[in-house]
């Protein structure tokens, strides 16, 4: 069986009155992520680990931030479209790992509410999907809130 492993890092900036969507989750906060898209940087990590594993470029390259098709859409799309090109390619979703690097608010409590959106949208059991968070220690553009980070590994198989 041929196993293959992909990595993704995304980040965003993070502004006031916006809204703060991760994982497909609508948190709470006083700031929230800036972009083209709703800005989720978990699940743009996400897609660009599996987009790695399968040798399919980038997010950016298949939904360009210049696009106005892609303005405002909702990432959880953009994942469910990720998935399919892994499906044309014979390839199937082992699992995925994922690290948030986010200084507030708390992303604990919203874990099993993104495993659930992200399992849906890829086709995937929800134990197959481990999310993490960290905050960076009030250090640098992270611990002042001026922005947030995520990374992602996954393994994919051919069918
Ligand atoms: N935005 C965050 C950041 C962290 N967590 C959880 O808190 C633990 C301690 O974080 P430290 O950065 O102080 O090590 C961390 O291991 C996470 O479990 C969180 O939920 N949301
Ligand atoms: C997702 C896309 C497309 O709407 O826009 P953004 O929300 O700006 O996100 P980014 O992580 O810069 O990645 C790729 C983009 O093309």
């Amino acid at each position: 069986m041929k196993i293959k492993v992909g990595f993704g890092f995304d980040v965003h900036q993070l502004k006031e009155n916006h809204p703060f969507i991760v994982g497909g989750v609508n948190l709470e906060h006083y700031k929230g992520a800036f972009g083209h898209s709703d800005a989720d940087v978990l699940l743009h990590a996400i897609c660009d680990a599996l987009l790695g594993a399968a040798n399919l470029r980038d997010i950016g390259f298949h939904f360009k931030n210049t696009d106005e098709r892609w303005k405002g859409i909702s990432s959880l799309i953009l994942l469910e479209e990720v998935a399919k090109l892994l499906k044309e390619k014979n390839y199937e979703i082992g699992n995925i790992d994922a690290m948030l690097c986010i200084e507030a608010p708390k992303i604990n409590p919203h874990i099993p509410q993104m495993q659930e959106n992200i399992a849906k949208a890829a086709g995937i059991s929800t134990d197959e999907i481990s999310i993490k968070a960290t905050t960076n220690e009030q250090m640098g553009f992270i611990g002042r809130e001026e922005g947030v980070v995520a990374y992602a590994v996954c393994l994919i198989q051919k069918i």
